[in-house]
């Protein structure tokens, strides 16, 4: 049977230059077979940098990388079973879409006839059958994208790799293209791993999110532990809208910010331990003045099309991102309501290792209460 580990990154550290900052600082991850990952972070961060190494069109400077279980570090681009979708598609624009698709197939000398079933065959996956004969130019942008991928799974390769494939594309296709991409890899069953800086597309597509930051996976894990749970600041600010407000831990379930105590559902931190909290603004609920558990004031209000936008501060000077389909008033005074379990309690400079651990001893004890 097949491993189900396809890649696995040990130790690897990647500096373009020999005086410059590292751009991977010592990260290892693995990627499972058959799974949609994303590697999501802003500009700069080291998302392609780890696309080129899986690619093989770079070098590690340390560490190592296992594909099905052996070192590829030294193995060149071409004899790697990894395809790339790039942003800008690369398509050659002098051939029509058949010449396209069949050009890895051609530089292997498949026979004439093979190519012929291969490449309707892939024109069929990416809805693009009897569009054979039509030049590159003739096509739209989201039409040019189906046939970047029908390029890549031609070669039916093991990994298929896609570098901000729809960043070009506007809103309405760029949601379509991403049902699509996400319909394709299910039914192709290929690993595929999506870059892009955009948080909500990383939630709506993957199986598994690494969130990046400066070289370094801040955080890995489906999109719901990446959203429910955000290990630090940053994740929790990358990925969608947070309040984030400084505080303490009082005691176990007990926590201590905008100069009041909530009681929590977070445990194992230390008594008075500086912490972070996040609440996210679709978990509080406006409430009349005197009632919920903060007092606020409403300074701005937007219109997002299915609710307000509503900025408030309470008294210590905090503000608080509320989304409700209730309209504020600008100067209103409001009580905001949230659940002990909209609180998400963030240790300063936990590893993920320990949140982990952290997460994993709530687990226990509640299945040992349980009992
Ligand atoms: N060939 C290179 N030589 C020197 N520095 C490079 C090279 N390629 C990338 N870098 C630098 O490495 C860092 C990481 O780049 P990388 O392209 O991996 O980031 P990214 O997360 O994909 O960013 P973006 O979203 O902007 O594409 C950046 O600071 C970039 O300037």
């Amino acid at each position: 049977m097949r491993e189900q580990t396809i890649i696995r990154f040990e130790n690897v550290t990647k500096q373009y230059a020999a005086h410059e900052e590292a751009v991977l600082k010592d990260v290892s991850f693995t990627i499972e077979r058959g799974r949609f990952y994303t590697l999501l972070g802003p500009s700069g961060c080291g998302k392609t940098t780890i696309l080129r190494l899986i690619a093989g069109f770079i070098e590690p400077t340390a560490g190592n990388i296992y594909f099905n279980g052996k070192v590829i570090n030294k193995i060149p681009a071409n004899e790697r079973q990894v395809n790339t979708v790039f942003q800008d598609y690369a398509l050659f624009p002098h051939l029509n879409v058949f010449e396209n698709i069949a050009f890895g197939l051609r530089i292997k000398k498949m026979k004439k006839a093979a190519i012929e079933n291969k490449v309707q065959e892939a024109l069929r996956f990416v809805n693009l059958p009897g569009y054979e004969q039509r030049e590159i130019t003739e096509m739209s942008g989201g039409q040019r994208q189906r046939v970047a991928i029908a390029r890549a799974i031609v070669n039916e390769p093991e990994i298929i790799l896609l570098d901000e494939p729809l960043s070009a594309l506007d809103l309405k296709l760029r949601t379509e293209m991403q049902y699509e991409l996400r319909e394709l890899q299910r039914r192709l069953g290929i690993t595929f791993i999506f870059v892009t800086h955009d948080q909500e597309e990383a939630l709506a597509m993957s199986d598994e999110i690494f969130v990046l930051n400066n070289g370094l996976i801040e955080q890995s894990g489906t999109p719901n532990d990446i959203y429910d749970e955000p290990i630090n600041r940053f994740v929790a600010d990358f990925i969608g809208e947070s309040n984030i407000v400084s505080g303490r831990m009082r005691e176990d379930f007990l926590v201590e910010f905008a100069g009041k105590l909530f009681e929590c559902v977070d445990q194992g931190l230390m008594p008075n331990e500086a912490i972070d909290v996040v609440i996210r603004p679709e978990d509080l609920e406006i409430t009349v003045p005197g009632q919920g558990k903060l007092q606020v004031k409403v300074d701005s209000q937007l219109f997002r099309g299915v609710h307000y936008e509503i900025s408030c501060y309470d008294e210590a000077g905090n503000e608080w991102l509320v989304h409700s389909t209730r309209k504020a008033e600008v100067g209103e005074q409001i009580g905001l309501h949230f659940d002990k379990e909209a609180i998400h309690v963030m240790r300063l400079n936990e590893t993920e290792e320990e949140f982990d651990k952290r997460l994993e001893s709530y687990g226990e004890e509640l299945s040992e209460g349980g009992d």
